[in-house]
């Protein structure tokens, strides 16, 4: 399942962050990536020890918490430190999937990469290319978001960064794992929250509400690893 997550950040909390960002310490792409994507990738990325990266990194994570479409969409048990990358002058990121596993250096934090994200970064009429193409049964996607809006896609999809042909494409990245690690449930889970809280916006005092919202937390139940 694709998701959309519009307004992770407030277009003042992307300009924000592009003045943190933009002049700090931006190196090859091919720091965090395994060996069949270094092949495929041609991107810059900034170097995660850095405190620009970490305080960027933190403000998303602090907006996720709080986005309700996010948790009920992802379930997420672990997040990675989100990282960021750029595009210019054609540079691009051939077909991939995702590593499976993902450690975080220097330290015993690691996780299974359930979902992948993209935070839009940059405004899409201010760079040519860069959409992110994602692969699932249904066809191929083509994703190119308004600055402060998220893409949260399976990391078993197949995907690639088209080559960006004009301006620069600025981006973050990270991976989690979700309490559901199996992708139809998870669907079937948030299709549920949002039926009922559809339903409970219509019509607050139906009766249904309580029982759905039970069954709603006994399936979790069931399928949740935490
Ligand atoms: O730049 C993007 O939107 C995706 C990056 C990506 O696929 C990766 O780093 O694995
Ligand atoms: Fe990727």
């Amino acid at each position: 399942m694709l998701v959309r997550i519009p307004d992770v950040l407030s277009k003042t909390q992307v300009s924000e962050m592009r003045h943190l960002i933009d002049g700090a310490n931006w190196v090859d792409g091919n720091v965090t990536s395994g060996s069949q994507a270094a092949l495929a990738k041609q991107n810059e990325q900034l170097a995660g020890d850095t405190l620009q990266a970490q305080q960027a990194g933190n403000i998303i994570l602090d907006a996720l918490q709080t986005n309700p479409l996010f948790i009920s969409a992802a379930l997420p048990h672990k997040v990675y430190p989100p990282l960021f990358n750029r595009y210019a002058g054609g540079q691009n990121f051939g077909n991939h999937v995702d590593n499976s596993i993902r450690p975080l250096p220097n330290s015993d934090f690691r996780i299974r990469t359930d979902l992948s994200a993209t935070l839009f970064l940059a405004e899409p009429d201010s760079y040519d290319g860069g959409e992110l193409i994602i692969d699932d049964t249904y066809g191929s996607h083509s994703i190119k978001l308004d600055a402060g809006d998220m893409i949260l896609y399976p990391s078993t999809s197949l995907h690639r960064v088209t080559p960006v042909t004009r301006g620069v494409r600025v981006a973050s990245f990270f991976w989690l794992q979700s309490m559901v690690r199996d992708d139809g449930q998870r669907t079937l889970l948030f299709d549920m929250d949002r039926s009922i809280q559809a339903l409970t916006a219509s019509n607050p005092d139906h009766p249904s509400i309580v029982q759905l919202t039970g069954v709603y937390h006994n399936l979790v139940r069931r399928w949740a690893t935490v």
